[in-house]
């Protein structure tokens, strides 16, 4: 049912500069608009046009992170435009594809997703009957429209038109495991997916989830490169969620309010590969040696105290969903022109002597548009040295990975 109505926008949110020597800087937007246009009806929920970060019933919350929050501004502006000049207002939405769909990560990502005003369409797919999911998530009033595919043959079609890829297919770790003892299940999978992305939505976006990350994504650039479709500006290997998980522990330790938090992860996504780089920590701050230690170890190993939390029920599913539609929101928000997202992500990259490595990076429309050098430089003695002692480990866990596909060369 149509309603009309009356909406006022107000947001206002920390905005971190992401270049050194300029301050923390506040941002403000607020954008008030009467709409005198019939908003399509999703009562209950606020309607996509009506995003209030400030208020306690949104999606976001108060304490969401300001990246997150600041996606929404943005968008806001050009769904009004969209009102005012088309009355369209789902003109110039995206087509978001989740393989693995069927899994821990997989549904509450989903359902994340689906609550998206920027997604007009969402295809779930897994090897598992995805069909009750999707039933189930489509009776959402959000306006994203919701389809399963189950199985291998439906594959393609999951992935015709789509813009951003989400891959969380795969097994997750039991205790005393690492990540490194998936590889033989998961690369695999990734590799299989991947061919599958080469040959039906090559220019998107492709968000890898599964473990290791630091060998998943070098597979996944091999498998592009043999299909001759890599871009490596459109790879990215998700560790939103080390980004999450610092901003969280740092926020507690010295007791800031969530949202004013930024701490970059750089390196990769496993053990002493994870590096948070406290020093550079936004609103900065000092930390004593004690508390680097602790700090940088607890993020080192939140996956691990996760995984024995479960006891042998898989490892963080919930905090990964929101890490992974967090990045959803701004590739998204990237691909709509918005000038101002920057996310941590492990890419191709030049920064350091490895093919790949995570780092802050600017998102655009055609995906990583920029690196930030300054923040690999003036690192405190004990980042340097830790940033010195993960490089052997992540360049084994690339070779790794590359070797992998050239053993198993990708079907034509
Ligand atoms: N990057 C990160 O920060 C991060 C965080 C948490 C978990 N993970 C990783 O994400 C992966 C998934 O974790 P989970 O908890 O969702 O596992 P899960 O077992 O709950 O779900 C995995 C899903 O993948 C599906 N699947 C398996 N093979 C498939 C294929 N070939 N095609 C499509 N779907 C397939 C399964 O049917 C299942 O539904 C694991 O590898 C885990 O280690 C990564
Ligand atoms: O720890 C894991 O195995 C899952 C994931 O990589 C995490 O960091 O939570």
């Amino acid at each position: 049912m149509a309603v009309r109505a009356a909406a006022t926008y107000s947001i206002a949110s920390p905005y971190v500069n992401p270049k050194p020597n300029l301050p923390h800087q506040i941002k403000p937007a607020t954008i008030t608009v009467n709409s005198q246009y019939p908003l399509r009806g999703f009562s209950g929920l606020k309607a996509a046009a009506d995003v209030t970060c400030e208020s306690e019933t949104s999606f976001l919350g108060r304490e969401s992170n300001a990246a997150l929050v600041r996606t929404f501004a943005p968008r806001t502006q050009n769904y009004c435009k969209n009102y005012q000049h088309h009355l369209n207002p789902q003109a110039s939405y995206y087509k978001v594809a989740i393989l693995g769909a069927a899994g821990g990560i997989g549904q509450p990502l989903s359902l994340l997703v689906k609550m998206s005003p920027l997604i007009s369409d969402i295809n779930l797919y897994d090897i598992a009957n995805v069909k009750g999911i999707t039933a189930d998530l489509a009776h959402c009033n959000t306006p994203a429209k919701v389809i399963g595919f189950t199985g291998t043959s439906e594959l393609a079609d999951s992935l015709k038109g789509v813009d951003v890829v989400v891959i969380p297919a795969g097994v997750p770790r039991k205790p005393g495991m690492t990540r490194d003892d998936l590889f033989n299940t998961n690369a695999s999978i990734v590799k299989s997916l991947i061919e599958a992305v080469a040959d039906n939505c090559p220019q998107a976006f492709i968000h890898i989830i599964t473990n290791p990350v630091n060998s998943m994504v070098p597979i996944a650039a091999e498998v592009l490169k043999q299909k001759g479709v890599y871009d490596p500006k459109k790879l990215f290997g998700v560790t939103t969620l080390d980004v999450v998980r610092a901003n969280t522990f740092v926020a507690k330790k010295k007791n800031l309010k969530l949202i004013d938090v930024d701490v970059p992860v750089v390196g990769g996504h496993a053990g002493i590969t994870i590096l948070p780089l406290l020093s550079k920590t936004r609103p900065s701050m000092s930390f004593t040696d004690e508390e680097v230690q602790e700090l940088t170890q607890r993020i080192q190993d939140a996956g691990t105290e996760v995984v024995e939390a479960k006891v042998g029920e898989g490892s963080a599913t919930l905090s990964m969903a929101y890490a992974a539609a967090r990045f959803v929101e701004s590739s998204l928000r990237a691909l709509d022109g918005d000038a101002d997202v920057y996310e941590c992500a492990y890419v191709e990259s030049n920064l350091t002597e490895l093919p790949f490595f995570a780092s802050r990076i600017k998102l655009g429309r055609k995906g990583v548009e920029a690196f930030i050098p300054s923040e690999l430089q003036g690192l405190t003695e004990f980042e340097a040295k830790a940033l010195e002692a993960l490089k052997p480990e992540l360049k084994a866990s690339i070779d790794k990975g590359v070797a992998f596909v050239h053993k198993q060369p990708v079907a034509a």
